[in-house]
Order: C-alpha cells, then sequence, then structure tokens
C-alpha cells in the first residue's frame, strides 16, 4: 500500500495503544498459569497475535471479548523434568516478531513434541546462536536453515548456568527468565558485557512478579531463578506503550498540538526515555490526568543520545533532530541493523531523500539539524512499522507531500496508526 501523505500539521489528543513488550509478557505468563486470567487492554497487533496463536498450541485456550482476552493456562502441560520426547510436531508462526520467537524457543522446550518456528520478512536473518550455543552445550537437537526461517527444536531445556553477552539482545535473557523457573533445578544467568535494553528485562521480572515468580537480579549481571516456581492465574491491565507514544510526543515536540493519552508515570518502559531525550532538545512537559502535552517556545536543539537502552524509538528521535538546531550524535545504536530491517540505513537513507542532512555511522548516526524538510518524494518504509511510522511524523514538517510505500506494515505493531494518524488532522491523498 503506497499512501500519499500532504504537509498537514496535527491537532488533538490520541490514546497510544497497549505496550506491546507487556502484552507479549502478560500473555505468555497467563498462557503458562494454570488458571484463568483476563488481559485487558490489549490490541491484536501482527505480533500480538503470533504470540498468543503460539502459546495455544501448547495447550492454553484464548478468548477474546473487544479488548480483553480470557487465558486458561497450560501450566498443567509443563515438563519439569525428564523426557519430554514425542513424535507430535506444533508449528509456531512467530510472522516477523523477534519478541515471540525469542522468547518463545526455550519456552517450547517445556511442553512435549517438537516445535517448529517459521516466520517472515527479517526475522530469519536476526541472530539467534546464542541458543543454538546453548542447545549444542544442552544436546538438544535443533535444526535451522538460513535466511528464510525454518527452525525445528526437540529436546528439554535443563537448569544449569548460562552464559552470554548482553549485547546481541535482551530478548535471549527474557526467555530464558521464562523459562528456567519452572524447571526442577535452580538456575543462573550470568551476562557477560554491560546489558543493554535493560528497561525491557525490568519489564519481564516485572510482570512475572505480577504473576507469582521471583527471580534474584544482581545488578543486571547474575539472575538468580529458583526452579520449581509456578506462574499463578491473575487479572493484568496492560499500560499505554511509550515506543508509540514517541511518535507522537516527537509530532509535538515538531510544532504539531498532539495531546497524548494513557502513558504511566511510573512506568518501567525504557522507551519512556523518549521524554528525557526531548526534555534535553529544548521540550517542557506537561502532565494532564493520563495524558502529556509539550511545549518547546525556545525551539529544540540538538544534543547526544545514547540508543543502548531505548533502539526502539531511534528513528523517530532521528527526524526529530534533523529539525533541531546544531548537531546531534546518536551512539550505541548498531542493534538498530538487527531490527524488522537495518534501522539506521533506512533512518538516514529515506530522511536524506526528504532533505534531511543525516549520516549514518557504523553504530549510529550523525544529524546537522535543518529550518524545515522539503519532501516531494516517494520514500520507503523498508517493510518496517517503525520507519513507516516516523515518514508519517515526517510528512507534517515537510514542504511537499510524500509518498510513503508498503505502509501497511505498521500493523507489526499499531493496526490503527493511519485511522489515529488522520483523526488528528493528518491528511492522506
Ligand atoms: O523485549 C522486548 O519486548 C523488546 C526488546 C528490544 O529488543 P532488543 O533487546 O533486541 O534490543 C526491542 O527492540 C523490541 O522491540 C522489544
Ligand atoms: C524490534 C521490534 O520488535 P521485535 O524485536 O519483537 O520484532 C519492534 O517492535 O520495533
Amino acid at each position: 500500500m503506497d499512501l500519499t501523505i500532504l504537509p498537514q500539521k496535527l491537532s488533538g489528543s490520541v490514546t497510544v495503544p497497549p505496550s506491546k513488550s507487556l502484552a507479549h509478557r502478560a500473555v505468555i505468563c497467563a498462557a503458562l498459569s494454570d488458571g484463568s486470567c483476563k488481559i485487558d487492554n490489549i490490541a491484536l497487533s501482527d505480533d500480538i497475535i503470533a504470540t498468543t496463536e503460539a502459546m495455544k498450541t501448547f495447550g492454553a485456550t484464548i478468548e477474546q471479548d473487544g479488548s480483553t482476552l480470557t487465558i486458561h493456562g497450560a501450566g498443567r502441560n509443563v515438563k519439569r523434568t525428564g523426557d519430554a520426547a514425542s513424535s507430535e510436531e506444533r508449528v509456531i508462526d512467530c510472522n516477523e516478531s523477534g519478541s515471540t520467537l525469542r522468547f518463545i524457543v526455550p519456552i517450547a522446550t517445556l511442553f512435549a513434541g517438537v516445535s517448529r518456528f517459521v516466520g517472515r520478512g527479517n526475522l530469519g536473518k536476526r541472530p539467534l546462536t546464542i541458543y543454538y550455543d546453548i542447545f549444542e552445550e544442552q544436546g538438544i537437537s535443533y535444526q535451522a536453515t538460513e535466511d528464510e526461517l525454518n527452525l525445528t527444536v526437540d529436546g528439554m531445556l535443563k537448569p544449569g548456568h548460562f552464559s552470554f553477552p548482553g549485547n546481541v539482545s535482551s530478548q535471549f535473557i527474557t526467555g530464558l527468565l521464562f523459562t528456567l523457573p519452572l524447571l526442577a533445578g535452580d538456575s543462573v544467568i550470568t551476562i557477560t558485557t554491560p546489558l543493554e535494553s535493560v528497561g525491557y528485562i525490568d519489564l519481564t521480572l516485572q510482570v512475572m512478579k505480577d504473576f507469582g515468580v521471583d527471580i534474584e537480579n544482581q545488578g543486571n549481571q547474575k539472575f538468580i531463578i529458583k526452579g520449581n516456581q509456578s506462574y499463578h492465574a491473575t487479572d493484568y491491565r496492560i499500560e499505554g506503550d511509550y515506543s508509540q507514544a514517541a511518535f507522537f510526543l516527537c509530532a509535538d515536540a515538531l510544532g504539531n498540538a498532539v495531546q497524548v493519552e494513557d502513558l504511566s508515570k511510573d512506568s518501567l518502559q525504557g522507551d519512556r526515555a523518549v521524554v528525557s531525550i526531548l526534555e534535553a532538545m529544548g521540550v517542557t512537559f506537561q502532565q494532564v490526568d493520563t495524558g502529556m502535552i509539550g511545549t518547546a517556545n525556545e525551539g529544540l536543539h540538538g544534543t547526544l543520545i545514547d540508543a543502548a537502552q531505548c533502539p526502539d524509538i531511534i528513528p523517530v528521535v532521528a527526524l526529530t533532530a534533523c529539525l533541531s538546531e546544531g548537531r546531534t550524535e546518536i551512539i550505541n545504536a548498531g542493534r538498530l541493523r538487527i531490527k524488522e530491517c537495518d534501522r539506521l540505513e533506512a533512518t538516514a537513507s529515506q530522511l536524506k531523500k526528504l532533505g534531511a542532512d543525516i549520516q549514518e555511522l557504523p553504530e549510529g548516526l550523525l544529524i546537522n539539524g535543518i529550518k524545515s524538510l522539503k519532501g516531494g518524494e516517494r520514500v520507503w518504509s523498508f517493510k518496517d512499522h517503525r520507519i513507516a511510522m516516523m515518514l508519517a511524523i515526517a510528512a507534517t514538517v515537510c514542504e511537499e507531500p510524500i509518498t510513503v510505500t508498503d505502509a501497511e506494515c505498521v500493523s507489526k505493531s499499531y493496526p490503527n496508526f493511519w485511522e489515529d494518524y488522520q483523526s488528528i488532522g493528518g491528511k492522506i491523498q
């Protein structure tokens, strides 16, 4: 789908969708419990559908009533020890969701049978070697193909000592944290280099605790995990998503007038960093009930931005920097190259097309602010939801209309994005 977007300012209020990261976690914990849980404020984006469908293959049942899911967990089917051998094969379609894949690969070893993971887009190219190394060490058999995801895993994870670097993806740690407490013995995870995306580990531990599973976190370097624990059925409401709020908070900073609703002040979401980044660029925020609105009276100015803990908000923060006076350097952003696309290349190449002064670095971006973007071009989302949404916000600060190609990819995380965009005055031809 190609969308031509006119250079029109946005004005109004947007309630952001529920946090995708928290939704994955709550669905997984509920589906691993032994009872019934109501998960409220769910949005069935492509990624969350991948996770709900995956958890059904283990025996969880899930009923939907509007934005509430009732999940009857499959905890009774979990094998804590011994042999889970069975010739039965389940197919888990992760679509393009890295979270679904990395969270559920270890979980699958808790259930009898062989698990085959398939997916699309860039998913087959995103790293999994941390798991392959563990499988080899533990004698778990697996088969993987290159490029296109087609991974079979046959065997049970055993408790023990796991050790790997903290800068490939925090999603491996989350996957193991979900799984290890259910095994019959205790485990330890040691992270051998500084942990990036710490906020996502905080979210994992928070949701697990809400479902009655405790882990000791020793300074994000060591995780001490008692075995023989169980997920307790509980009801859970998913809070609003800061990574999606980032698009509208940045839009607001760029001269649109958008109030963003359903943002928890005490959220552990790492992408809440968008607020402090924009403050450092000259925005003052005002809290209005559950919402937030910003003003940048003195104009925006460039700054140094560390992407290590908040990779997902970088494309739209980079756009904001393109229109902020002076120089911005985005550092520690190497991991953006192994997301749905190479987000450093996509951000730099498409914003450059629109007239920005932006340069790609091996692990970051270098930006010199200019007054406005020319636009008048066809730009490509790279089939990546966060690039498509960033370009939609860019259209509001362009002089000429732009056409965004492959714009439907927003459904990965925010199926109603284009409706919400138009509801606050975005003009799509
Ligand atoms: O755990 C999560 O929910 C996520 C972790 C992050 O990945 P990395 O840890 O690979 O950076 C983030 O980019 C992704 O969108 C969601
Ligand atoms: C990278 C993302 O998700 P995932 O890793 O789950 O595919 C994202 O939502 O930007």
